[in-house]
């Protein structure tokens, strides 16, 4: 009888769920290392994309008089032309990046799923593609934000893991889409830990750095990745999403990856609202390091068991804090708003096409998890943000908080 290491060796299926201006750059580069290693993936890559209608602008090389106006599948338009006109405009995609309006047909036999999506819609994707997914899956989960219930606050890795029974790992890094679509070079971390049931095929290597960091996996039990799949380490993960323009950093610690990530949006938008009062760079630095010793603060309060400090020296801390308070979309159109005098939900609605804002969000799950503890009061800066969204504080107060 042939032993598992006579089967033959299968190649590892890759989706990304969603396909926003992240998950769509993600999703083409990832389908150009899907390319470069052939004995490890499958070439094509899916994409599921939220099926909307779009209408092809006439000054866009993919403008078909024949269609002229009138309204098209935006898979069919991506899957024509090999690009996302509506959320990555002008970026030719791979032509194995394969957009799928069906869910439950896109994660169909993948044993890699990339979760790359706003996270206000995580919950109804997992509760969709439950129990359709391969048992031995594993996730990177690339969205920033947390999930918060009355009594807890989750990393959305965690929970991923949780609902779908899967390893769910995180990347997080100061990249904004749009840079890394034209191939600017830039940093990223991932976090992963091969969980204990794989690590047979990976003699227990996870990479060198976070070591000691107590390593966290799901409640449920995980199946193990058939012994005739490559290994998913920290080798294999790497190879998933390095690229020339895009240096990944492989660590341990989901928790500090995960909560910068998340919490540097609620930084921003004060950064932005600090520059659309008027102040400078003097004063967004301030906001910066605050900003900073709250998220410090917050996970080390909440998740002590794990964090590692160092994780904010890496690309998904102080990198992505300042990337995100100078030129990313949670700063952009904060500032926007204030210099308007109208409310960012607002601006969301009218000035980014579809596009969403996780620090609206973010903020208010954030606030509501530490009001319910009576711990708001330790967060001065994050409050202040909650009241600027909510019309109840004002930026040009901000320094106050702050006055002993
Ligand atoms: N855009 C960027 O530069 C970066 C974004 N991120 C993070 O990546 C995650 C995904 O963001 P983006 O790709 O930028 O998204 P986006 O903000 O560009 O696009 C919104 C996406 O949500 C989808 N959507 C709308 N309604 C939906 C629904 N009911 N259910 C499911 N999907 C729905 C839209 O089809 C679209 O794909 C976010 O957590 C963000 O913070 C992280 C790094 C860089
Ligand atoms: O995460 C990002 C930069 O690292 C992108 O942030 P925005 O969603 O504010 O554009």
């Amino acid at each position: 009888m042939a032993g598992p290491s006579d089967s033959p060796r299968r190649k590892h299926k890759v989706t990304v769920v969603g396909s926003g201006n992240w998950g769509t750059t993600v999703a083409k580069l990832v389908a150009e290392n899907t390319r470069e290693h052939p004995d490890v993936f499958e070439e094509e890559v899916q994409m599921w994309v939220y099926e909307e209608n779009v209408v092809v602008p006439s000054d866009s090389p993919h403008y078909d008089p024949a269609v002229g106006d009138a309204p098209q599948k935006l898979t069919s338009v991506i899957n024509k032309y090999h690009e996302n006109v509506k959320y990555l405009p002008k970026i030719k995609l791979p032509s194995n990046v394969i957009a799928n309006p069906s869910l439950v047909d896109a994660v169909k036999d993948s044993s890699i799923l990339i979760f790359n999506l706003p996270h206000e819609f995580i919950g109804n994707v997992c509760k969709q593609i439950k129990g359709h997914i391969l048992p031995f899956a594993r996730g990177i989960s690339c969205i920033k934000g947390v999930t918060v219930t009355d009594d807890k606050v989750e990393l959305i890795c965690d929970y991923i893991g949780e609902i779908l029974g899967i390893y769910c790992g995180a990347l997080s890094g100061a990249n904004i889409a749009n840079e890394i679509a034209n191939e600017l070079w830039c940093e990223t971390t991932i976090a992963y830990n091969t969980p204990p049931c794989d690590q047979r095929l990976t003699n227990g290597v996870n990479g060198a750095h976070g070591a000691g960091v107590p390593v966290r996996f799901p409640k449920t039990k995980l199946t193990p990745l058939p012994e005739d799949y490559p290994p998913l380490d920290h080798g294999e993960i790497h190879k998933l999403f390095d690229r020339p323009y895009f240096t990944v950093s492989m660590v341990s610690d989901v928790v500090g990856v995960s909560l910068a990530g998340a919490l540097k949006n609620i930084v921003a938008l004060a950064c932005g609202f600090i520059e659309g009062h008027g102040w400078n760079a003097t004063a967004k630095t301030a906001v910066m390091r605050r900003g900073m010793l709250e998220t410090i603060r917050f996970a080390q309060e909440f998740f002590p068991e794990s964090i590692q400090e160092m994780t904010f020296w890496e690309s998904a801390g102080w990198s992505d804090m300042i990337v995100s308070c100078t030129s990313a979309r949670n700063w952009r159109y904060s500032k926007m708003a204030v210099e308007r005098g109208v409310s960012l939900q607002e601006i969301e609605r009218t000035e980014l096409n579809g596009q969403k804002l996780q620090g609206i969000s973010t903020t208010k799950e954030v606030m509501s998890f530490l009001r319910a503890r009576g711990r708001e009061d330790h967060y001065p800066l994050f409050k202040a943000v909650e009241g600027i969204v909510d019309g109840t504080f004002e930026v040009k107060d901000i320094p106050m908080l702050f006055r002993k």
